[in-house]
Order: C-alpha cells, then sequence, then structure tokens
C-alpha cells in the first residue's frame, strides 16, 4: 500500500498510473505536479490526483513513492528541483523512455538518494499527451522494463516491481545500454521515420489531394506522426547513439531498396519484402515476442 503518491508530469503516463492504482484501491493519497498550471487542475477535475501541489518541493514533501513522468529534458531539473525535499525512506521511479540519460541525470542530482532510484519505462502508450489522454487500464497486460543499476537498492527494486504489477502489467528487468538499444529499434525508429514521411507529405502543395487517398496501411503507419514534438526531439536527443547507429542501417537498406528499383530488380525487392513478411506474420502471431493489444 502507498500512503502518499507523488505524480511529478501529470500527462498520460503519470495519470494513467495514477488511476491504476487508485482503482486498484493501493493508494491513500495522490498528489500531483506539473509545470503547465492547466495540466494540473485538469488533472484535479479528472480525479487523477487528490491535490495539486505549487512546487516540486511541495509535491514530493511526505511522498513513499515519487514518479517522475516528464520529458526526458526536463527530468534532470525536476531531480534537482525534489532532491533536497525527499523523505528519507521515499523511493523515486520514472517512466522516460531511453534510460541511460535519466540515470545519469539522477545519479548527478540524487546524491544519497540515488540508491532509492528504480529507472523504469512502461512500453504501453499512446500519441496522445496530458491528463485527458490518462486512463486506468494503459498498463494492463502491457511490459514494463525496470533497468536498476549496481547501486539501485533490491528492496526499492521489490517496490516499484510490485506497484507496476498491481496495474496488470508484466515487469521486466534489463540493463540499461540494452534496454536503449533495443527500444531504439522498435519505437525510437519508428518514430522517427514517421515524421519524417507524414512531414514530408504535409511539405507537399496537394497534401489534402493526396491524403484523401490514403488507405489503412497509411493510417496504421502515421499514426505515431501524432505523437507530442517535445518528447520525442528529447528522446531521439537522449537516445543519440542508438537512434543514429538504426538510421544509418536504415539508410543502407533504403539505398539498397532504391537500386533495385532503379534496377527493375524484382528478385532483390522478393527477397527484402517476403523476409519481413514471414518475420513479422510469424512474431506478431505468438503474444510473446510481440504485444498484441491495443495501444
Ligand atoms: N506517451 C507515451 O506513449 C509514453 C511516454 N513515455 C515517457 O513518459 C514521459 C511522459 O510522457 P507523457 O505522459 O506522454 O507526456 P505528457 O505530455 O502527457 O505529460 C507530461 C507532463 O509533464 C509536465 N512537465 C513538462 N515539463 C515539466 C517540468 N519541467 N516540470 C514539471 N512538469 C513538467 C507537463 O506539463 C505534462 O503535464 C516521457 O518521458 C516519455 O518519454 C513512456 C512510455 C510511453
Ligand atoms: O503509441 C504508440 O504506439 C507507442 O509506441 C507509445 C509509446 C511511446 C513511447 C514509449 O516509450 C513507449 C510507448
Amino acid at each position: 500500500m502507498i500512503n502518499r503518491l507523488a505524480i511529478i508530469g501529470v500527462g498520460l503516463i503519470g495519470g494513467s498510473l495514477a488511476l491504476a492504482l487508485k482503482g486498484k484501491g493501493a493508494v491513500n493519497e495522490v498528489v500531483g505536479y506539473s509545470r503547465s498550471e492547466d495540466a494540473r487542475q485538469q488533472a484535479l477535475d479528472l480525479g487523477i490526483i487528490d491535490k495539486a501541489a505549487d512546487s516540486l518541493a511541495e509535491a514530493v514533501s511526505g511522498a513513499d513513492l515519487v514518479f517522475v513522468a516528464v520529458p526526458m529534458g526536463a527530468m534532470n531539473s525536476v531531480f534537482e528541483g525534489i532532491a533536497d525535499y525527499l523523505s528519507p525512506e521515499a523511493i523515486i521511479t520514472d517512466g522516460g523512455s531511453a534510460k541511460a540519460q535519466v540515470v545519469a541525470a539522477a545519479k548527478q542530482c540524487l546524491g544519497e538518494k540515488f540508491k532509492q532510484f528504480v529507472p523504469g519505462h512502461p512500453i504501453a502508450g499512446t500519441e496522445k499527451s496530458g491528463p485527458s489522454a490518462a486512463f486506468p487500464t494503459l498498463y494492463e497486460k502491457h511490459r514494463i522494463v525496470l533497468t536498476p543499476v549496481s547501486e539501485t537498492d533490491s528492496a526499492a527494486t521489490a517496490k516499484v516491481k510490485a506497484m507496476w504489477q498491481l496495474t496488470g502489467a508484466d515487469v521486466f528487468e534489463m540493463n540499461v545500454e540494452h534496454h536503449d538499444t533495443v527500444l531504439a529499434a522498435t519505437s525510437h525508429l519508428p518514430h522517427v521515420l514517421a515524421f519524417n514521411l507524414v512531414g514530408m507529405l504535409a511539405e507537399r502543395n496537394d497534401c489534402d489531394e493526396v491524403l484523401r487517398y490514403a488507405a489503412g496501411g497509411f493510417r496504421d503507419f502515421s499514426r505515431i506522426a501524432s505523437s507530442d514534438a517535445v518528447m520525442w526531439r528529447d528522446i531521439c536527443l537522449g537516445n543519440q547513439d542508438a537512434i543514429l547507429s538504426l538510421l544509418e542501417q536504415y539508410h543502407q537498406g533504403i539505398k539498397q531498396i532504391e537500386e533495385a528499383i532503379r534496377n527493375q530488380d524484382g528478385d532483390y525487392l522478393i527477397d527484402v519484402f517476403s523476409r519481413a513478411k514471414k518475420a513479422r506474420d510469424s512474431r506478431f502471431a505468438d503474444p510473446n515476442l510481440i504485444d498484441n493489444s491495443e495501444v
């Protein structure tokens, strides 16, 4: 049971955790803080939080669990702002989409309390953001990755794991670097590709005409280009190396496809497309490999 849960960043990710834990009766009081006063008020109105704090210090005072769910570029300033006000026993965790940068920020700012920081990442979300996008079942049957480091207190990791399990999530542990490489491939690169494609089409004078004839495939591929620009800027800058390395591989692949089309090399295209189809068909049929549930 959590007595006082502090949510820093009461948007989709923070708000959904608060709603899930409240729904399970697992928390006595939820205090929320977001930089935007509008978000704080909305979170109160929607029953996501019981109390809106006016500052980071007020939000974390007396909290036994602190969940930081702000864009990655704001993590450092949040850790700086809470460090001196945390209760001695407080456990701190986060939902940032890439872990190395967040872990470095927490290490730099939290001092002694760094051992009570459990880095985490819910592999669950949508293209929507803000408190109004939050919903209590977001994490059900979804994966949560915790990336504790050598300094992390194992009892703190166990508590954070238990908290996520209450939301209906499956919790896994990974090391930080592996997490950032894997997520760059399955989440960060696809978002960059979708933003680029939709951005490119939006530049065309005949964009509306072109989109009028878009089929379901375009809708599927482009949904994530509706995601928040600040959040994705921060993820790209925060997981720079892994994303750049994948982009380089991706460029190679696209160049080879370009060459094959130019040379009317249908065999090459059949080879690439059929290997991709086989890989996707087999893995999507296996729920242990790819999460088939709706986002
Ligand atoms: N959106 C998604 O599908 C997923 C997002 N994440 C990660 O979760 C974190 C939060 O994302 P969302 O909930 O989607 O964002 P959001 O935009 O819905 O909510 C973020 C909240 O943080 C507040 N905020 C921004 N800067 C702040 C600051 N300096 N101090 C205090 N509050 C501040 C905003 O006012 C907003 O209320 C990000 O780090 C993101 O990478 C992780 C998994 C999925
Ligand atoms: O909307 C989608 O399909 C997503 O991929 C959501 C998402 C965004 C960022 C994450 O770190 C994890 C999940």
